[in-house]
């Protein structure tokens, strides 16, 4: 019973006042089990006891070479995390930075355990470095979603768990009084307070904690998340405290490898932050300037993840004071507006941009799909000149940078793109718990009982030949709905089903319910957020239209492909990068595309795509089937993204950290 005593006392009951930081260095000790090596098979396994001092030096973990658990005893082990909630999951998992090999005989099959009886599993690609990494962000599906940032930050940390590193996720608990609540219900209060000073006071957040999928999902509780309405918003627009709640979070997950001893041992200093869009673009800036010159974190490093860069975190500039950062850090969030963005004479157009402030600090910067390196022309010997396209380039350049391209392009040396993957379990047209009919490459044939049944659903006439369009996505300025807008009379003139799911924009949502009432027979305009519907509408639908203004990378066309919907999108960005376009009259209709790009952005131009791949679905049926087959049968899954990201985490240690 040595070991249910040990496990006990990992117990994390502290009460932690940031102010004090880092002068009051107390010694707290917390002691827990890691695994120093897993047999793949069941076979023994042994354990070691790790202590991990907290001292001058900031936080150090190391094996107690005395506790070494013999075989046998791991049982016990386990049966006393059961018993004693107060113990934070269980890891079997290396230091960050061992170069051992793991053999894990965890099967995670696209980011879900499977139970495999004892029956070994395919052999997983694992890593040989393995790292401590801290996901922070605004949202991670299934706890919380309201776009793509979700689904990458659900399913990216479970990859990267499975190649071997030990990942946390740091994200809000979003509470709104509603049945989604329940997503958070089995994540238990670690009973660990801090207390952050900022805003011109000091807030207390607690955290909460779930282990699953082999990942640490770490939730930030305090007040200001518990609200009706949607992560960051409600129908009288964003929240006004938006800057406050995300200061909380990247406080927050700045603390939580340092505090928080899940599987009885804390993540420790040498840690990865990988920081999301703007709501997490704090933390880089805190590691810079509040923690590195006390000498803590001066091994871990940062990376920036862009999904995007229109929104910045843009407040006033005399809002700076609220973010707990000494003064002489101001430079780093300075943002000036130009002239003709100001608002009146006298607006001295001075602001604070959090995105910014992660751009010149992050010691990598990573956007959601990769550069291209393409032939622009070739030179009058022949020589071919290259040039960059893809949204790593974009970002860098007047059109796509949003006011930071030539702060992007500066950093150029540490900028680089990798395409997002897809949960290949949840979208799954084989075995998908959200549609009424299954199908795969090799029987097509629940697809077009897919469509019915979603006609049924929606009340449009059932017309199993009728090509039907749809479009799944946030109602934003982004995604081209004006377009949509503007080229919707004349696509209703063709013998077409056009079915939209979104929210957003009141004045969208507004339209798509007017439209509904104008083309009865066509058009159907579902307003909110469906996680199930916009599975039926993936599967059901024939064409997935995205005439994207411009995206970082786009999962909803990734979806579409992957169930044999072919999409017609817009040439840009990672949108670009993952649909091939289709020539029906190269190589007699054989060729390579998995769908149409159109540009440029127009009425004309995108209805000019649609038309081509509706002919196409009526008078080329074999065509169309290899058209879905080819995209059905590209390799989505996070794993090939997974290994790109280990690239950059090499490279990211390699060089020194950001200092300032
Ligand atoms: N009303 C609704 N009901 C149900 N589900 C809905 C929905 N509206 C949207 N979704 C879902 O939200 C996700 C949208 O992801 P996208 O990548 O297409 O766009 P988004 O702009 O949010 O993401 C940003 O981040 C991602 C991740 O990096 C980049 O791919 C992208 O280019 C960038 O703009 C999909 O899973 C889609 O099904």
């Amino acid at each position: 019973m040595e070991a249910l005593k040990v496990a006990r006392m990992v117990t994390c009951k502290s009460s932690r006042n940031l102010s004090e930081f880092p002068l009051n260095l107390g010694v707290v000790k917390q002691v827990g089990f890691a695994p120093l090596w897993r047999r793949r098979g069941g076979g023994s396994v042994s354990l070691r006891r790790w202590v991990t001092e907290k001292n001058q030096d900031g936080f150090n973990s190391f094996p107690d070479e005395s506790s070494t658990v013999e075989k046998g005893m791991e049982s016990e082990i386990i049966s006393g995390t059961e018993e004693d909630d107060s113990v934070i999951g269980f890891h079997l998992l290396p230091q960050s930075g061992n170069k051992e090999i793991i053999n894990s005989n965890d099967n995670v099959v696209g980011g879900r355990e499977e139970e495999t009886d004892g029956v070994q599993g395919e052999e997983k690609p694992q890593t040989r470095v393995t790292h401590n990494i801290v996901f922070v962000t605004a949202e991670a599906a299934p706890y919380s979603k309201t776009g793509g940032l979700g689904d990458v930050c659900g399913s990216l940390p479970i990859a990267l768990a499975a190649r071997g590193h030990r990942v946390m996720v740091v994200s809000p608990r979003y509470l709104n009084d509603s049945p989604s609540d329940k997503t958070f219900g089995g994540a238990f209060d670690v009973e660990c307070h801090i207390k952050i000073p900022c805003f011109g006071g000091v807030q207390e957040v607690a955290f909460f904690h779930e282990y699953r999928a082999c990942v640490d999902w770490v939730f930030v509780d305090h007040p200001s998340y518990h609200r009706p309405g949607s992560l960051y918003g409600d129908s009288g627009g964003a929240f006004g405290d938006n800057q406050f709640r995300f200061t909380l979070l990247c406080h927050a997950a700045c603390e939580a490898p340092l505090v928080l001893p899940l599987g009885g041992l804390s993540y420790g200093e040498k840690c990865l932050f990988l920081v999301n869009d703007w709501h997490a673009s704090l933390v880089p800036v805190l590691l810079a300037a509040k923690y590195r010159p006390h000498g803590v974190f001066k091994d871990a490093r940062s990376i920036l993840a862009i999904h995007n860069l229109a929104h910045q975190g843009v407040e006033p500039a005399a809002t700076y004071m609220n973010f707990g950062l000494p003064p002489e850090w101001y430079g780093a969030l300075e943002w000036v507006f130009r002239t003709w963005e100001r608002t009146h004479d006298l607006d001295t157009g001075e602001a604070v941009n959090v995105l910014k402030g992660a751009i010149v600090t992050a010691d990598r910067i990573l956007t959601v799909s990769k550069v291209i390196n393409v032939i622009s022309r070739f030179t009058r010997r022949g020589s071919p000149l290259m040039k960059y396209q893809g949204y790593s380039w974009e970002i860098t350049t007047v059109e796509g940078g949003y006011g930071l391209n030539e702060l992007l392009s500066s950093r150029k040396s540490v900028l680089n793109g990798i395409t997002n993957g897809i949960d290949v379990a949840e979208w799954n047209p084989a075995s998908d718990v959200h549609i009424y009919f299954h199908y795969s490459i090799h029987d097509l044939s629940g697809k077009v009982q897919c469509k019915t049944a979603l006609q049924k659903e929606l009340g449009l006439p059932v017309k199993p030949d009728c090509p039907m369009i749809g479009f799944i996505g946030r109602l934003d300025y982004q995604k081209g709905i004006d377009l949509i807008r503007l080229a919707t009379p004349e696509l209703m003139q063709d013998d077409v089903q056009f079915v939209m799911l979104g929210s957003g924009d009141p004045e969208y949502e507004d339209w798509m319910r007017a439209a509904e009432s104008t083309y009865r027979d066509k058009f159907r305009g579902w307003v909110g957020f469906n996680v199930a519907i916009s599975h039926r509408i993936t599967a059901g639908c024939d064409i997935l239209l995205m005439p994207s203004r411009y995206e970082p990378c786009g999962l909803s066309q990734l979806y579409a492909m992957r169930y044999g919907t072919v999409p017609v999108v817009h040439c840009t960005g990672g949108l670009r990068d993952t649909v091939e376009n289709f020539n029906l009259y190269a190589q007699e209709g054989s060729s390579q595309g998995t769908g149409w790009t159109f540009s440029p952005l127009s009425k004309e131009s995108m209805l000019a795509a649609l038309r081509v791949a509706i002919g196409t679905y009526k008078e080329h049926k074999s065509s169309w089937e290899g058209l879905m087959k080819r995209a059905m049968e590209r390799d989505y899954t996070w794993d090939s993204a997974a290994s790109q990201y280990e690239q950059i985490f090499e490279w990211a240690f390699t060089d020194p950290p950001y200092i300032g």
